[in-house]
């Protein structure tokens, strides 16, 4: 791959997989050594980074730790998963495909589901794809963790959806295997094999699946994965779980665990559409080659690492100076806009003006099962005019726009657009994609550079295999990388991050309060007890706890934690310095940047 000689060697890319690194932890919680400094970084090396990260998901398998993409049981369950959506297609009133998950994995099956449903309509066939995310459609557009924690909401939902089918095919998403939202939908297609059929999509190894207690549950997310492991052998239940290596910041499966979700599934999904239209079989060779077309994907992406740091250099001045970032996109490209922007509350604690996507079409476009959210609040104004109302009147230079779009198709709406934008401000930004060889002279085009102080091509070989829909796909798949790395690196260059921990993370469901304490005790040394301790004072905002206080649940702690904000930041300080809560607030209230708040006792 081009770029593995930058800095790292071989060793450090697969450091990752020694039995004695973070032995503690799963692969999805793992700290990855490409990005330990990630926090010191200029912009071109940041990206760098993302690029090595991003290729450890097509690393092959390497003794028989660790199953990868490219694993011969990873092809084969997504060959036979394929041929049980075949069944489902030919069936489409009785049976139903539907994805679940929480957070990105749940925008990620609407964003699935959405496309090739769209490609059934357009061969006149009914639709048979659904998504679930926990929390519901506002869940798309914005943070919604507290309901990953609840199973029972899992299975209402999932209930709901497949009311009346005989046959479904269930795809529950979990990154981390570890979403209990998620377990309990997958226990109970357990308990009516007669209908359901449990696919697991996820990042870890099976053994590494969540084993603490759900509340009012007789299963963990562990006991789950072995049940299914145990029917997966009479191919009852499926499980697809590769390891795609640790995120470039800790935890944040967003990023490689998002675009590993988005690269199997479409595999699967566009080997049996073409089983079904076009009489192509589904073959051991097919489906690796389409993933091997998803390989060929980071390539052409990261060969623009120039244009890409460009922008992230953009953004993160921008964020800086605590101005915005937007992202103004057209087509699904715009849907990945929307939800890269969605992330940024939950992994950098941004507030939802920071970045912000808006799409063509607003939610006609988005056809999402609820239909417009716009009554939920202002977060939930999307649509282009919207921008041109509620943001083009108070932009200045210091706000970073970006168009998103498919050349030529949307261009003369991206000229209007631009010249709006280009009224108010300079820092207005381009990436879209084009087709090798598509060269027609396109003077919107050449308009619109001229407009922008950037613009990051993305051209698409013609190869045999890439067929309109896999190029689609493909486009999605870079342009999610593309505005990963901006709005990480851009966040990264704020000082959001320390070594490749987010400090300032929210702790509003038991993943993050787990997740909170072990960081708590890597950056303070201190035992977990006192980690713990300092936490629940930073959350209830006491120098002393109540018993009241540290006799209740985890749910009742993150529930508390909502309304709160810099908790694990205060907790730090508290952990380090043994000052009071009131010193504390008052000392991260002078450096906001809480990396440089606590760097004079972390160094
Ligand atoms: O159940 P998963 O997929 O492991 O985790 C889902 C989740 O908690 O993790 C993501 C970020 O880390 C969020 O998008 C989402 O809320």
């Amino acid at each position: 791959m081009a770029g593995l000689d930058w800095t790292y060697g071989v060793s450090t890319l697969r450091q990752w997989e020694s039995a004695d690194y973070e032995p503690s932890l799963p692969v999805s919680e793992k700290s990855n050594p490409l990005t330990r400094d990630i926090d010191q970084a200029s912009a071109y090396s940041i990206v760098k980074m993302l690029q090595l990260c991003d290729s450890q998901m097509f690393q092959e398998e390497a003794g028989t730790t660790y199953q990868r993409l490219l694993s011969d049981q990873v092809v084969k369950t997504l060959m036979e998963v394929a041929k049980r959506v075949e069944v489902i297609i030919k069936d489409p009133q009785e049976s139903c495909v539907v994805m679940s998950g929480c957070g990105t994995s749940g925008r990620l099956a609407f964003l699935i589901s959405s496309g090739f449903n769209k490609a059934l309509s357009q061969l006149n066939q009914s639709k048979v794809y659904s998504y679930i995310i926990a929390g519901g459609d506002r869940a798309l557009l914005s943070s919604q963790e507290a309901p990953e924690d609840d199973p029972r909401l899992g299975v209402l939902s999932l209930k709901k959806v497949c009311e009346g089918k005989k046959r479904v095919l269930f795809i529950g998403i979990s990154c981390g295997l570890s979403a209990p939202f998620v377990a309990g939908q997958l226990d109970f297609c357990l308990h009516h094999p007669e209908v359901y059929t449990p696919v697991l999509v996820g990042f870890n190894p099976a053994h590494q699946a969540r084993d603490e207690p759900i509340q009012d549950c007789t299963f963990t997310f562990h006991s789950v994965v072995q049940r299914m492991q145990e029917l997966a052998k009479s191919q009852k239940a499926f499980l697809i779980n590769p390891a795609v290596g640790p995120e470039a910041i800790s935890g944040s499966s967003r990023m490689k665990g998002g675009s590993a979700t988005k690269i199997l599934l479409e595999v699967a999904f566009s080997a049996a559409h073409a089983a079904t239209f076009s009489n192509t079989p589904i073959t051991y060779n097919g489906v690796l080659q389409h993933m091997k077309a998803y390989e060929r994907t980071l390539d052409v992406t990261y060969s623009q690492t120039d244009g890409i740091t460009t922008l992230v250099e953009a953004a993160g001045q921008s964020l800086r100076c605590s101005r915005h970032v937007y992202y103004l996109g057209w087509g699904s490209l715009a849907l990945l806009g929307l939800i890269d922007a969605s992330e940024c509350t939950p992994t950098f604690g941004a507030d939802y003006e920071d970045v912000r996507g808006f799409i063509s079409g607003g939610y006609r476009e988005l056809n999402n099962n609820d239909g417009p959210l716009t009554s939920l609040g202002p977060k939930f104004s999307i649509a282009h005019e919207d921008f041109l109302h509620l943001i083009l009147p108070c932009l200045t230079d210091k706000d970073t726009v970006l168009l998103i779009y498919t050349h030529p198709d949307d261009v003369t709406e991206v000229g209007n657009m631009a010249r709006r934008v280009r009224e108010k401000t300079p820092n207005l930004h381009a990436v879209y994609h084009q087709a090798d060889g598509d060269t027609a002279a396109s003077l919107q085009q050449d308009d619109i550079k001229k407009l922008c102080l950037s613009t990051l091509k993305i051209t698409w070989p013609r190869e045999a295999l890439a067929s309109g829909t896999l190029q689609h796909m493909q486009r999605e798949l870079s342009t999610k990388l593309v505005l990963n790395a901006v709005s990480t690196g851009a966040h990264v260059l704020k000082g959001k991050i320390y070594q490749n921990h987010m400090i300032d993370l929210q702790v509003t469901n038991t993943k993050l309060y787990r997740r909170a304490t072990r960081l708590l005790q890597k950056l303070s040394a201190c035992p977990e007890e006192n980690c713990e301790e300092a936490l629940l004072k930073a959350i209830y905002r006491v120098d002393m706890l109540t018993v009241e206080m540290t006799s209740s649940d985890i749910t009742t702690h993150t529930c508390f934690a909502r309304n709160s904000t810099k908790v694990v930041p205060l907790a730090l300080v508290i952990l380090l310095t043994s000052w009071s809560l009131v010193e504390a607030e008052s000392h991260l209230k002078q450096q906001p940047i809480v990396r440089e708040a606590v760097a004079q006792w972390m160094w």
